[in-house]
C-alpha cells in the first residue's frame, strides 16, 4: 500500500512515461531559490546547509514557488555537493560566491583519504526525512522530484574547490589519471546509486541526475567519463527497486552542453532526456521519438528577464516544436536570483495555456 495522499496531478509523471496528457506539465530548475523574497527570509536566518539538513526547513522551501504558482512538480530542496559532504569532504557556501572546499582533492592519493563507503542512510538521511516529510504536506498536490549530482560533475567540484570557467584541473586528471579518475567516478556511482534508491524508497517519484558540466568534455571523453557512469546509475537504481519490489520510478538526466550525446542517452534506461537551451527541440525530438524517451526543457533561462508577452511567445513557440507529447517543459537551466517571480509566473501559464490548445487541436 502506497502510505502518501493519493496523487491530484500526475500530469509530470503520465509526461515521463509518454503517456497521454491534457496539458504539458512544467516546473523550474532552481524553483526554489533566491529569487523569491520568501527564500531570502528563511536563509537570512539559516545557512544554506542547515536549510538542507534540517527537514522542516528544507520541506518549507520546498513548497514555496508551489503557493505562488501552478507548477506541475516539487523538487526537493537540496544541493548536489551533499555528496562530497557524505564522502568525507567540507564544503562552504561563500556568499556572492558559492560553495567552496577548503580542501579539495590535488593528487590521486588524496582519494584514499575519503570515506568512500559511506553509511547512506547515517549520512545522508536527512534528505530522505525531507522528502518523505514533503511528501505528506505536498497532500498529493504534485509529484515531487529527488535528485542527485553525476559522478563527474560532483568529481570536477571535488578537485576545482569550487566553480570554474575552465575545470582545467579536474580535466588535467582526467587525462594525465584516467584510472585514477575512473576509480574515483566509480566511488561516486556507488554512492549516488543507493543516495537515489533511498530517495524513491523515501517518497520521491521521479529521480533527476545532473550532469551540468557535461559540455566541458568532447565527446570521446564523455562517453568513457560520463556516460558510461551515467548509464550504470539508471540501470542499477531500476534494478535495485524492481529487487525490492518497489516499481521503477522514472528518471531523467540532464547532461548541459553534451549537444553530441543526445542519441547516445537515448539509448540508455533514463525515460526523460533534458535540453539546455542551446539544444535544438525539433532535432532531439526525432531522437527521442525513435527511442520512445521523453524530453525536458529547454527555455533560455535569460527569456525571464524579457516581458511577460515575449516570455508567453517564445514559450508558446518551444511548446509547438516539442510536439506536445513526451515533452516536460522547463528552463534549459536554472532561475537565477535577480529573476522575478512574476516572470517564472508568466512561463509557466503560458506553457499550460498553449499545450491545452495544441492538445485539443491534435
Ligand atoms: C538555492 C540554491 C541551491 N544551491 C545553491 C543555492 C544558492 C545558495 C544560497 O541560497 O545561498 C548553491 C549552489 N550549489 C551549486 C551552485 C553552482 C556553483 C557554480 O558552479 O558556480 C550554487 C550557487 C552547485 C549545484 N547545485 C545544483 C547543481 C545542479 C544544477 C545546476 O546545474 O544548476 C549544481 C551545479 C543542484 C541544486 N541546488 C539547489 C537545488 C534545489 C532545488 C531547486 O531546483 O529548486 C538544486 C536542484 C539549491
Amino acid at each position: 500500500m502506497d502510505p502518501f495522499p493519493a496523487m491530484k496531478n500526475d500530469l509530470l509523471l503520465r509526461a515521463a512515461r509518454g503517456e497521454k496528457v491534457e496539458k504539458v506539465p512544467v516546473w523550474a530548475m532552481r524553483q526554489a531559490g533566491r529569487y523569491l523574497p520568501e527564500f531570502r527570509e528563511v536563509r537570512s536566518k539559516h545557512d544554506f546547509f542547515t536549510v538542507c539538513r534540517t527537514p522542516e526547513l528544507a520541506c518549507e522551501v520546498t513548497l514555496q514557488p508551489l503557493r505562488r504558482m501552478d507548477l506541475d512538480a516539487a523538487i526537493i530542496f537540496s544541493d548536489i555537493l551533499v555528496i562530497p559532504q557524505a564522502l568525507g569532504m567540507e564544503v562552504q557556501m561563500v556568499p556572492g560566491k558559492g560553495p567552496v572546499f577548503p580542501n579539495p582533492l590535488v593528487t590521486p592519493d588524496d582519494i584514499q583519504k575519503l570515506n568512500a563507503t559511506p553509511d547512506i542512510s547515517k549520512e545522508l538521511g536527512y534528505v530522505f526525512e525531507a522528502i518523505t516529510l514533503t511528501r505528506q504536506k505536498l497532500e498529493g498536490k504534485v509529484p515531487l522530484i529527488g535528485f542527485s549530482g553525476a559522478p563527474w560533475t560532483l568529481m570536477s567540484y571535488m578537485i576545482e574547490g569550487s566553480g570554474s570557467t575552465t575545470f582545467s584541473k579536474s580535466r588535467f586528471w582526467l587525462y594525465r589519471y584516467p584510472e585514477e579518475s575512473k576509480k574515483l567516478l566509480s566511488i561516486l556511482t556507488d554512492v549516488i546509486v543507493k543516495y537515489l534508491v533511498g530517495q524513491a524508497k523515501a517518497g520521491a517519484q521521479l529521480l533527476q541526475v545532473f550532469e551540468s558540466h557535461g559540455g566541458f568534455l568532447d565527446e570521446t571523453i564523455f562517453n568513457d567519463f560520463s556516460l558510461f557512469y551515467l548509464r550504470r546509475i539508471a540501470s542499477e537504481v531500476k534494478q535495485h527497486l524492481i529487487s525490492e519490489d518497489i516499481t521503477p520510478v522514472p528518471m531523467t538526466v540532464f547532461a548541459k552542453g553534451a549537444h553530441y550525446a543526445v542519441e547516445s542517452l537515448a539509448q540508455t534506461e533514463y525515460d526523460v532526456i533534458g535540453l539546455d537551451w542551446t539544444m535544438d527541440p525539433e532535432k532531439a525530438r526525432s531522437t527521442a521519438q525513435k527511442y520512445n524517451k521523453s524530453l525536458q526543457g529547454n527555455l533560455d533561462p535569460a527569456a525571464l528577464y524579457g516581458s511577460c508577452e515575449s516570455i508567453a511567445q517564445r514559450t508558446t513557440e518551444i511548446v509547438r516544436k516539442f510536439g506536445g507529447k513526451g515533452h516536460i517543459a522547463n528552463l534549459g537551466h536554472g532561475m537565477h536570483p535577480d529573476m522575478e517571480p512574476e516572470h517564472l509566473n508568466a512561463f509557466v501559464e503560458a506553457v499550460h495555456k498553449s499545450s491545452e490548445e495544441l492538445i485539443q487541436k491534435q
